[in-house]
């Protein structure tokens, strides 16, 4: 069985045993990188993440946090204590914000190194109608995605989480290292439920995506490990 490194599992569900359902399609092989949000981690707690990290899942935790500076780095410092490998926090939120979470990250950092923090953009599921209509941000999502990818870069984060269509401007205005982390990836054929800036797999790597972050095109497909498997096979297909 083969894992990629690139490929985050989703785990949007409302509890540890659905979650622990998908992962047993994995039992006995390695171990895919799995992204766990807030529905599950609400329900779940602190405890049952640390003991993925115990048992050697790359874990991305997806809390979303978007405060004042000070509250900000709190969070980080309790999230730094579960030993995750990435955590995502707002742009949205300001360049002390991000540099107060980078300063607790690095202060909090132990053996095994320091958690890495992705700055939202603009969510997937935001078009530029809802953007300039509804959220009050003028001008294009390009524009947006590259001002708070530079925002972020500067503030200290090691990269953003926006669509595969701005993978490619978010390196140009930060450097090949930035993280670009695609979620709203839809393997062909898959409908978009939600999201708004869709990209296929193969799509996202060839943009310059580094991570992609895929729900439910795994997790409710009839057999979701055929269908991770189906993205990897795409993604290494170059
Ligand atoms: O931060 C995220 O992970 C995220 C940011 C974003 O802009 N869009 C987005 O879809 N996500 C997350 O990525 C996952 C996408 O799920 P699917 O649309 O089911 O593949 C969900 O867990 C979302 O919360």
């Amino acid at each position: 069985m083969v894992v990629d490194e690139r490929i985050f599992i989703a785990l949007d569900f409302p509890g540890a045993n659905e979650a622990e359902r998908l992962l047993a399609h994995w039992a006995g092989t390695a171990k895919p990188a799995i992204k766990v949000g807030y529905q599950l981690f609400y329900a779940v707690g602190p405890q049952w993440v640390a003991a993925r990290k115990e048992e050697g899942y790359t874990v991305f935790l997806d809390l979303k946090l978007h405060d004042i500076p000070n509250t900000v780095a709190k969070g980080v410092e309790s999230v730094s204590n579960l030993g995750v490998d990435f955590l995502t926090l707002h742009a949205s939120g300001g360049r002390a914000m991000i540099t107060a979470a980078r300063e607790m990250a690095e202060k909090k950092s132990g053996a095994g190194g320091r958690m890495r923090l992705l700055s939202v953009t603009q969510l997937t599921s935001t078009d530029q109608a809802i953007m300039n209509q509804e959220i009050g941000i003028p001008g294009t999502v390009k524009e947006s995605v590259t001002h708070y990818a530079k925002l972020a870069y500067e503030a200290g984060a090691d990269g953003v989480i926006c669509s595969a269509h701005e993978a490619g401007d978010v390196k140009a205005v930060t450097g090949s290292h930035f993280l670009a982390v695609t979620p709203g990836i839809r393997p062909a054929g898959v409908t978009a439920d939600d999201q708004k800036r869709i990209m296929t797999p193969n799509g996202a790597i060839q943009r310059g995506a580094d991570y992609l972050v895929v729900g439910r095109a795994i997790t409710t497909a009839a057999d979701p490990k055929r269908a991770y498997e189906a993205i990897v096979a795409e993604i290494n297909q170059g």
